[in-house]
């Protein structure tokens, strides 16, 4: 797969260091930045990462801030995307199964990097089930989402 990396100067350093972990599992890397420790704001990498995944780009995202919140709130802006700020190894690969999740976000200053390599893993070993109800489900979210779209009189 083609992963997308995006990350504000809080999550920089882990970003680096998951780099490494997202070639060696055989994926590619699509660097959206942060490129060094210098304060930037993470709705700006959001929105890279984002559309890197809209554009087809990018397959799936690993997003990085400094609790994992604010790029998690912003991702999901964007049509499409589905982010998810998952901690546990647990809800980084059901996140898929069963939610398609695209974006998995991460808080740097909440994990350690041992914990991250684990969440990373259990993402892109996870594929999404295709089954009847998650399909339902996620209709459902589509629905909402250009139920509310700007335009949409929603
Ligand atoms: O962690 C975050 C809140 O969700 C943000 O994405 C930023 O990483 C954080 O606010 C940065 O904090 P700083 O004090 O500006 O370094």
């Amino acid at each position: 797969m083609r992963v997308a990396l995006g990350a504000d100067h809080a999550g920089f350093e882990l970003k680096e260091q998951l780099r490494g972990v997202v070639e060696a599992l055989g994926h590619s890397v699509v660097d959206k930045g942060t490129h060094g420790p210098q304060p930037v704001d993470y709705p700006d990498f959001a929105q890279a990462v984002g559309e890197a995944l809209r554009r087809g780009e990018a397959d799936r995202a690993l997003l990085i801030c400094g609790s994992g919140v604010g790029a998690s709130v912003a991702v999901n802006k964007l049509p499409g995307v589905r982010g998810g700020l998952c901690h546990d190894t647990y809800s980084a690969h059901q996140g898929v199964e069963h939610d398609d999740m695209n974006v998995l976000v991460l808080g740097a200053r909440v994990v350690g990097p041992a914990l991250a390599e684990e969440l990373v893993r259990a993402f892109l070993s996870a594929h999404f089930t295709g089954e009847e109800r998650h399909v339902r489900r996620l209709s459902k979210v589509a629905a909402l989402e250009a139920r509310f779209a700007p335009g949409s009189g929603g």
